[in-house]
């Protein structure tokens, strides 16, 4: 596999943590457009187009785990729109896209439905190269109606979507699968036209998700270790899980250790060469990076590890969550450019 241009192109979206603003719209950092907004916030606002900007709120902040905005910039003109249920913007080279499925008993049909539907309006809209999806899930390892833990279910209807619509959207990319403090299930994607050199990326101490055994759900998490383009590289959510399991049960400290030793194996320079990327990155190349833990109690200890390892001038936030499986207690996601 040839190396692959990195030389850093400006057209990716530049991800902004602002504070949690109120009813009034985002402002634009100068010169630049939003081209979408997720509020980590305390209540969940369903997709909408707020001042001609696709926005959506989600219950995610809690007492002692900020509230926060997270904005996607870009330098180019924004064309906002909805599309049966769907609200989104381009700027002619990426699309943001978001997405809810409200509270129901059994959630993979709709889940399939809306994941059909995102995949559709890339394809209609001419971005068919999917870089990341985040989707924050209420009551993410609750039981569903049958009984089914929420993620097993999710997952389900997510992997109908793509054995669908692979032809279309081709690989997994990167994502985050978290807990959402309310109900339902908020999805947002990021996606590109095809042409510009994309890599998915495997992480060598894990076996890739979408390979996991049925002992871990019916149908295997769809998504890749991270992405990268453009020079951007957008890191999945990242556990404490060597090979397929959970490895230190219980033990907050170590899990924080296993989390950070993945993502420096998979962002580093050997990995990034094994997947035809030149260069490569380090903890402290980690950007905007949210932090996500189940126990609050465990909230200082992972703070303080965290100021330890990422670069201090790296936009951090935490969040007190469920994470996908019960036995994690911690997962970090994040962007190196
Ligand atoms: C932590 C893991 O998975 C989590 C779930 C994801 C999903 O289902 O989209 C993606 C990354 C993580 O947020 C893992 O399996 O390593």
């Amino acid at each position: 596999m040839t190396a692959v241009d990195t030389e850093v192109r400006s057209s990716a979206p530049q991800c902004v943590f602002a504070p949690l603003s109120g009813e009034e719209d985002a402002a634009p950092a100068a010169g630049r457009q939003v081209l979408g907004r997720v509020d980590y916030g305390f209540r969940s606002v369903p997709p909408g187009l707020r001042g001609g900007v696709p926005a959506m709120g989600v219950h995610m902040a809690s007492e002692g785990a900020d509230p926060f905005t997270e904005l996607w910039l870009t330098d180019r003109p924004v064309r906002p729109g909805e599309d049966r249920g769907l609200v989104y913007a381009e700027d002619g080279e990426h699309l943001f896209c978001a997405v809810r499925v409200a509270e129901r008993g059994v959630y993979r049909e709709a889940v399939r439905r809306a994941y059909a539907a995102a995949f559709a309006l890339l394809v209609r809209r001419g971005y068919p190269r999917l870089l990341r999806m985040w989707n924050l899930v209420g009551a993410i390892t609750g039981g569903n109606a049958e009984g089914m833990e929420n993620y097993r279910d999710f997952c389900i209807g997510r992997a109908r979507a793509f054995d669908e619509w692979r032809e279309h959207i081709g690989r997994v990319p990167a994502a985050t699968g978290i807990g959402a403090r309310g109900p339902g299930i908020g999805m947002y994607f990021l996606a590109r036209r095809a042409g510009a050199p994309l890599r998915h990326l495997e992480n060598p101490y894990q076996t890739p998700a979408y390979r996991y055994p049925r002992r871990y759900g019916p149908k295997a998490p769809s998504f890749a270790r991270a992405t990268w383009s453009d020079g951007t590289l957008y890191v999945s959510g990242t556990a404490s899980i060597v090979g397929d399991g959970t490895v230190h049960r219980g033990d907050i400290e170590r899990q924080c250790d296993v989390t950070f030793a993945n993502i420096g194996a998979l962002i580093g320079e050997e990995n990034l060469a094994r997947h035809g990327v030149a260069g490569g990155f380090r903890l402290g190349d980690l950007d905007h990076v949210k932090v996500y833990v189940r126990d609050a109690a465990h909230l200082p200890a992972v703070r303080a590890r965290c100021a330890e390892l990422l670069h201090d001038r790296a936009e951090v936030r935490f969040l007190n969550v469920d994470v996908c499986r019960p036995d994690l207690l911690v997962e970090i996601e994040g962007i190196c450019r």
